[in-house]
């Protein structure tokens, strides 16, 4: 059961400028208590809440009833939790549910729970009747800090990650940092990775502010709002910059070029590799690579990979559980990226901290020859 909102809790809003697209992101402490009355003011009749077995046994009924007390018609529609869920099956599930609950255009598709759920109810969204309305109430700190932003929708195919999607912006965040203190402490950890990450990109100043206050983002004081708005509106920046990926957006994909792959070869299995740990994993390997170009500093890759060790998270290809494969398994993961241009590859580097840049054309060669030095190096 979710606790009102304190009348003295602030909720911090972020506005998305996105012309007849654009919307609002709540955060705060008890957000969910007031979900019937935001997400009413929408003016739908009926609205499907999607989620998975573990956020929907904590917070479905909960949301349910207060859309209905509110005069929505609602209906839960539950997935299983894991990253294994954003597959083409549950993408029919969750379509044919929708559709069997007469949801109409103007009505809501509401992705309760993780960056999983808001992936794949934002798709089913995204094509059932070729568009239907959606929120996002996201409940893990990835989910928070990135997925439910930006509009970015989809699933995995045996050949990569989020190679099946469709952009699709939802018409509202609901981001309640309460839900966050359920949440195990491995997935706030994944979560975390993401936030880091837009410091690395472009903001030395957030870095420096997070090394100083993870623990309080982690402990639910006043830094976990922060860390989520500030998250927020520095993915809301690019994405109103660039929305659909043609240039500047690449950038929040930083350590996603290894990430993606780490996941494709461990079978998309959240027992041994979660998105965020491939991610931190994935960061560190491309500031390692920044490096071994001479492009950053080691003593910044060091840095990097000194913050996510001392919150808990990978940061090492040795450090995926069950192994990670061969190099050349790696590249043709790689292969496969979105960001792939005539056929070579893209990867996020950097200059330093806070100085990430979209580079084009990178020589496989170059790659091969890291990712073994990666593997004959141990851990400084
Ligand atoms: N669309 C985008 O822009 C974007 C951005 C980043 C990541 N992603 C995607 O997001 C996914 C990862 O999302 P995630 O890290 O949220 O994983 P997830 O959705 O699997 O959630 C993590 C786990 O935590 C549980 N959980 C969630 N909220 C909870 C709560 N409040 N209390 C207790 N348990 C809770 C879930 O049931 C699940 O087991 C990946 O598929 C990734 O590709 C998408
Ligand atoms: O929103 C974006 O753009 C991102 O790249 C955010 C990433 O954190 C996220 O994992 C995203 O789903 C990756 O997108 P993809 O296009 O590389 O699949
Ligand atoms: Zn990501």
């Amino acid at each position: 059961m979710a606790a009102a909102r304190a009348p003295d809790a602030p909720v911090i809003t972020v506005h998305v400028p996105l012309g007849d697209r654009a919307y609002d992101i709540f955060v705060g402490r008890g957000l969910l208590g007031e979900a019937g009355a935001r997400i009413a003011a929408l003016g739908a009749r009926a609205a499907a809440i999607v989620t998975d077995s573990n956020v929907g046994a904590l917070y479905g009924g909960a949301l349910a009833d207060a859309l209905q007390q509110r005069g929505l018609r609602a209906s839960i529609i539950t997935v299983a939790p894991g990253e294994a869920t954003k597959s083409y099956a549950s993408l029919e599930t969750v379509c044919d549910a929708v559709l069997e609950a007469r949801i109409e255009r103007g009505d809501l598709v509401i992705a309760l729970g993780g960056g999983v759920v808001g992936d794949l109810a934002g798709f089913a969204a995204a094509v059932a009747r070729r568009g239907v309305r959606f929120v996002q109430v996201p409940t893990s700190l990835l989910s928070q800090v990135d997925s439910s932003v930006g509009g970015k929708t989809g699933i995995n195919s045996r050949h990569g990650k989020n190679l099946v999607g469709a952009f699709h912006q939802p018409s509202l965040v609901l981001a309640d940092t309460a839900l966050l203190d359920t949440l195990p402490i491995r997935e706030m950890r994944a979560g975390y990775a993401e936030v880091v990450k837009y410091g690395l990109i472009d903001d030395a100043g957030f870095f420096d502010w997070c090394e100083a206050n993870w623990q309080g983002v982690f402990a639910g004081g006043p830094e976990r709002n922060e860390a989520v708005a500030q998250s927020c509106r520095a993915k809301a920046a690019v994405v109103v910059r660039d929305e659909r990926e043609e240039g500047d957006r690449a950038l929040l994909n930083l350590g996603h070029t290894f990430g993606h792959a780490l996941e494709r070869i461990t079978r998309y299995d959240s027992a041994r590799l979660v998105h965020g740990e491939g991610v931190a994993i994935g960061m560190c390997l491309a500031f390692r690579f920044s490096a071994f170009l001479g492009l950053c500093s080691a003593d910044d890759a060091t840095r990097v990979e000194r913050h996510l060790v001392t919150v808990g998270l990978p940061t090492r290809l040795q450090d995926v559980p069950g192994g990670f494969g061969t190099v050349d398994e790696l590249l043709d993961g790689m292969a496969q990226d979105k960001k792939v241009k005539a056929g070579a590859l893209t990867f996020i580097l950097a200059r330093g901290i806070g100085q990430s840049f979209v580079a084009h054309g990178i020589e496989i060669a170059k790659v091969r020859a890291f990712l073994n030095h990666e593997i004959a190096a141990t851990r400084t």
